[in-house]
């Protein structure tokens, strides 16, 4: 389910490229460009850091809520998708192509 909802936003978050930056944050991030949005997703990632040290477990799900969805975004601003880290995780574990086919059609 998760991977379904994340492969949604995906989607969505394609759909912001062009898109008025004054109606979307996705889109004013994709207007402002990859260094941007890479240093977005830097602080989201020391703000995940804190939140964990601290041992605050609802802190630490927003802020990993963020971080991933700007992920997406520098991914999809790079013209990648979690498909193609998927994969690179199946490579690493030595799931052949015929496995990832067949494992993404079992999910
Ligand atoms: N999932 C998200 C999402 N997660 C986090 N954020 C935004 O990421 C930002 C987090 O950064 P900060 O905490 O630094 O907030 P900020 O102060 O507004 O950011 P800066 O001014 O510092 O750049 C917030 O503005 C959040 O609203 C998101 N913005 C959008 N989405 C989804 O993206 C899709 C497109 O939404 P629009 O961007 O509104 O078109 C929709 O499905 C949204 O639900």
């Amino acid at each position: 389910m998760a991977e379904d909802f994340l492969t949604s936003l995906e989607t969505v978050i394609r759909d912001r490229r062009g898109a008025d930056p004054s109606t979307s944050y996705t889109a004013s991030l994709f207007a402002k460009g990859r260094a941007k949005i890479a240093q977005k997703l830097g602080e989201e990632a020391v703000e995940t850091v804190i939140a964990a040290l601290d041992g605050d477990a609802k802190a630490l799900t927003g802020e990993a809520a963020d971080l991933v969805f700007h992920l997406l975004v520098l991914l999809a601003d790079a013209g990648l998708s979690l498909d193609d880290v998927r994969a690179e995780m199946m490579r690493r574990e030595g799931v052949s192509g015929i496995d990832e086919k067949a494992a993404r059609q079992s999910q």
